[in-house]
């Protein structure tokens, strides 16, 4: 049969993120509104060249204060001051809009390719980092789209704009500050460096508390039941410790740079006032000219950190691009959607089926067995002996590594995977409800509508009738919030209903019987004795007080199946069996 699914999850071989990947998953991931996003960076533009004219403005209107206002001059000065108005809202909003379409692309395409994603992909990825991912580097993206990138190109316009008119209004006076600047420079952008590695520090430990956040919420019970509170609240201090490390390391590098970036400021224009009071008195420079000057030396310096900033927000979001890509390239599961439609399971037919979730180690070997339409089968063995696993083949999360599955007389791979799946009822180990009505998780996935009469009937047969009139809003009870409520009983039971909603022809239950109590498994028994004659059954079992109501048994042995027959037979037979049963019916 083709290769096994486990190969398909290999580490992606690493190389060097770039801008030009950052690039491309914006465009084709994200696809932002372009037309929009071209208009905000023109109305930015727009905005910023009116801020430079403005102060130009200003300088006539201080120059003609001598002379008398001159109206017409007030008017063209209102007029820009409207225009700057109207583009800079216009932009902030459109660049705003953009960077929220943008990653509200991106998320949902995240998120539909990780539901997508296979199995074994599951198996080998972290919970908290997935979903870090789908949040926080995607809100980095959004940053990066909305505002860092416009105020840079702004910052671009207003620092040329500022110097070119600044050369034209005194070129002496522009010359000092172009001493002052570079000096600028010299500290923002190292310190820049240092901030951009803190904050990429940031980001992958805040991905870590996340992640363990998650685990945390999500194992309470197993932490209480261990009494294990104190390593985890250690543990997450830890973390929180080392998030407050690298943010304090942050704060003060900010703190410094930003006085420091203000005192060079204040002595610019302290040397800019002295010189140019010295020209205005020789009348080698207007009074405008010098309120001008100044205003253009603070449009000029104030945008150089937003300025070399992008580099830094460039640098980090291509780290994001990286996580956010190393999803992406992940193929989704195969589902196969050419292959035939699987009607129905008459015969399941495993020949020489070997199969390891890693290469050179076997899990299942050699295994042959065959499966007849309607026959009621318990799946035994001991821990780790590959039971979950056989049952996982016939769900199509993985595939033989050697050998053949055949469902009909043709092989698995033949099928679609959805129709394999909607054939097949499956109860698994651990029941997980998912958010919304009782209704809503009962009919999860169906594809055929169902009534409520029929919904009631199953939830009788399995004993949850009188739970189920005890519930507020009966099938329309929000299960979320009774959550917790739901014992490990109901739970599983409430999984059986949702399995035979489907009608489906093969039932697999996963240990559904291992957290019932004696009456409530009794129960179970008892209903799939009253499933209809036709419906295959496979039930992994772990307590074997009940053995005896199943026809055939199969006993796995690491990876092998070793008995196959009733009760009777293998206890006659197979000595393994033998000791099994007896150890856990005296234990039982
Ligand atoms: N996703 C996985 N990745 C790698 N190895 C796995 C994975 N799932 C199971 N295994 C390994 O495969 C072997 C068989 O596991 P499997 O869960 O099928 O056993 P089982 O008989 O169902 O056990 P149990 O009764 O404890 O549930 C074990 O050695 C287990 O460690």
């Amino acid at each position: 049969m083709a290769t096994n699914a486990a190969t398909s999850v290999k580490q992606r071989p690493k190389r060097k993120y770039g801008t030009k990947d950052l690039l491309r998953l914006i465009t084709t991931n994200a696809s932002p509104k372009k037309g929009l996003f071209i208009l905000g960076i023109l109305l930015s533009f727009v905005a910023t060249i009116c801020s430079l004219g403005i102060t130009l403005m200003l300088k006539e209107f201080i120059d003609a204060f001598n002379h008398g206002t001159s109206g017409q001059l007030l008017l063209r000065l209102s007029g820009v001051i409207v225009v700057q108005l109207f583009s800079s809202v216009a932009s902030s909003f459109l660049l705003s809009y953009t960077g929220v379409d943008a990653v509200s692309k991106l998320r949902s395409t995240l998120w539909e390719h990780i539901v997508d994603l296979p199995i074994p992909y599951f198996d080998h990825n972290r919970t908290g980092e997935l979903s870090s991912r789908v949040v926080n580097d995607t809100s980095t993206i959004f940053e990066l789209i909305s505002s860092q990138f416009s105020n840079a190109i702004n910052g671009v316009i207003s620092i040329v704009g500022s110097l070119v008119l600044m050369l034209m209004l005194n070129f002496r006076l522009t010359i000092i500050i172009l001493i002052v600047v570079p000096l600028m420079a010299v500290i923002i952008v190292p310190m820049g460096q240092v901030l951009a590695r803190i904050s990429k520090a940031i980001q992958k430990e805040t991905a870590n508390l996340n992640s363990a956040a998650v685990q945390m919420i999500s194992q309470n019970r197993l932490v209480k039941a261990m009494v294990a509170e104190k390593s985890l609240k250690q543990q997450g201090t830890a973390q929180v410790n080392r998030i407050k490390g690298f943010s304090v390391r942050q704060i003060k590098l900010i703190s410094f740079l930003n006085p420091i970036l203000n005192i060079m400021l204040l002595g610019a224009i302290f040397i800019i006032i002295v010189y140019g009071g010295v020209l205005v008195q020789t009348k080698a420079l207007t009074i405008g000219s010098l309120v001008a000057f100044l205003m253009y030396a603070v449009q000029m310096i104030s945008p150089l950190s937003s300025v070399t900033g992008l580099v830094t927000a460039v640098q980090q979001t291509v780290g994001a691009t990286e996580r956010i890509d190393d999803i992406l390239d992940s193929p989704t599961e195969d589902k196969r959607l050419n292959g035939q439609p699987l009607e129905t399971i008459d015969t399941i037919d495993f020949d020489h089926v070997d199969f390891g979730y890693e290469v050179d180690k076997p899990v299942l070997k050699d295994i042959d067995l065959q499966i007849n339409r309607g026959e009621r089968i318990a799946l035994i063995g001991e821990s780790g002996s590959g039971k979950t696993t056989l049952v996982s083949l016939l769900e199509s999360y993985y595939e033989p590594t050697s050998g053949t599955l055949d469902v009909n007389g043709q092989s698995m791979a033949s099928y679609t995977v959805p129709s394999i799946r909607n054939q097949i009822g499956y109860v698994s180990q651990e029941v997980d409800l998912m958010p919304g009505t009782m209704r809503d998780n009962l009919l999860l996935g169906a594809t055929k509508p169902v009534s409520d009469e029929r919904l009631t009937a199953l939830l009788g047969q399995v004993g949850l009738a009188d739970w189920l009139t005890e519930l507020s809003a009966g099938l329309d009870t929000d299960v979320g919030e009774r959550g917790l409520n739901v014992s490990g009983g109901q739970r599983q039971r409430l999984a059986i209903v949702r399995a035979l909603v489907r009608e489906p022809s093969l039932l697999i239950l996963d240990e559904a019987t291992a957290s019932l109590d004696n009456q409530n498994q009794e129960r179970v028994t008892q209903l799939l004795a009253t499933l209809p004659a036709d419906l295959t059954t496979i039930t992994i079992v772990h307590r074997l007080n009940q053995i005896e109501a199943y026809p055939r048994i199969l006993f796995m042995e690491d990876g092998q199946i070793t008995g196959d027959g009733d009760h009777a037979t293998l206890i006659a037979t197979h000595a393994r069996y033998r000791d099994f049963y007896r150890l856990q019916y005296q234990h039982g």
